[in-house]
C-alpha cells in the first residue's frame, strides 16, 4: 500500500502534504515521518501536515516538524494547507480551519493566502532581546548584518541554553531595513537548522519591529521569498494579526507504506 502526497511551498519553508481524511496516514509514527521528511532518504521537507475533516471547521490541520514529532503552529505550513484545501475542493475561497493553536480563517486571493493568526498578549524583553509566541515560541533578536550572520551556530547557542534546551524554541534574526521593511533570518525548531522562511517566526519579528516602531504593514523579506504583516495594537493586547504570501503545489508522487516499518540494523 503506498501514500500519496502533495509537495508545497510558502516562501521557500517546504512540506509533505497528505489529505487524511480518510485517516489512512499513520498518525503517531514518529520515524515514517521522519523518514518521509529526510533530504537524502526520503520526499524532503521541513515538515509534514495532515488535512483531516473537523465537525466543526472546514478541516484540521495536523502539523509535524522534519524530526517526526508533533509541532506546535506553522504560519508557512498553514497558507500551504489552505491552497491544497483549496486544491482538494475542501473550501473555495475563503477558509476557517482549526491548527495546534486553535481557530484560524484565510482567504485565498490569486497566488496570494492570507492568515489570521491569534492575538498575541506577552512580548518579553531578555537583555536586548524579545520571546514571544504566536502560535510556536519565538526568540527574535536585532542585528546589524543579517546576510553574513552564521544563522545555524547562533540559533542553536539559544536554542540549546539553560532556559530553552528541553522544550526548544525558534531563533529569529532581523535586520531593519527602512521605514517599513525588515530581513528575517530563523533557526527552526524541529528542524534544527535554518529554515528559508518560517511564517510564526516573520510575524514574530514584525510584531517586535512594531514595538521599535514599524509601522503595520510590515514588509519582510526572507531567503526564500517576501512576507507581508499586519497587525493593530489595542491595549495590551496585539490583534487583527495577518500573514500574506504565496504558497504554490511543488509535485505530488507517493510512499510505500512498509517504510514505516523500523529499519532493520545489519
Ligand atoms: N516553519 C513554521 C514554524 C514551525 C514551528 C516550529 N518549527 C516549531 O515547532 O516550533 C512556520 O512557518 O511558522
Amino acid at each position: 500500500m503506498a501514500i500519496t502526497f502533495y509537495k508545497y511551498q510558502g516562501t521557500g519553508n517546504d512540506f509533505v502534504m497528505v489529505d487524511n481524511r480518510k485517516h489512512s496516514f499513520p498518525t503517531d509514527d514518529e520515524t515514517f515521518v521522519k523518514q518521509i521528511c529526510d533530504r537524502r532518504t526520503g520526499v524532503g521537507a521541513d515538515g509534514l501536515i495532515l488535512l483531516q475533516d473537523h465537525p466543526d471547521y472546514d478541516f484540521e490541520m495536523v502539523y509535524y516538524n522534519a524530526d517526526g514529532r508533533l509541532g506546535s503552529m506553522c504560519g508557512n505550513g498553514a497558507r500551504c494547507t489552505v491552497r491544497f484545501a483549496r486544491q482538494l475542493g475542501v473550501i473555495e475561497d475563503v477558509a476557517c480551519f482549526l491548527a495546534a493553536d486553535g481557530e484560524h480563517q484565510a482567504s485565498v486571493e490569486r497566488d496570494l493566502i492570507q492568515l489570521k493568526m491569534n492575538d498575541v498578549q506577552q512580548i518579553e524583553q531578555i537583555g536586548a532581546d524579545f520571546y514571544l509566541n504566536t502560535g510556536s515560541p519565538h526568540y527574535v533578536r536585532f542585528v546589524d548584518n543579517v546576510q553574513d550572520l552564521d544563522v545555524y551556530a547562533e540559533g542553536r547557542a539559544v536554542r540549546y541554553n539553560e532556559r530553552f534546551a528541553a522544550e526548544g524554541t525558534n531563533v529569529n534574526f532581523v535586520q531593519r531595513i527602512s521605514e517599513d521593511e525588515i530581513f528575517v533570518r530563523t533557526y527552526e525548531r524541529g528542524v534544527e537548522d535554518e529554515t528559508l522562511s518560517c511564517g510564526t517566526g516573520v510575524t514574530a519579528c514584525a510584531l517586535v519591529a512594531g514595538l521599535k516602531g514599524l509601522k503595520s504593514p510590515v514588509q519582510v523579506k526572507t531567503l526564500g521569498g517576501e512576507l507581508e504583516v499586519t497587525f493593530k495594537q489595542d491595549g495590551d493586547t496585539i490583534k487583527h494579526i495577518n500573514l500574506v504570501g504565496p504558497a504554490k503545489q511543488v509535485f505530488t508522487g507517493s510512499v510505500p507504506l512498509q517504510q514505516a516499518q523500523p529499519q532493520q540494523q545489519l
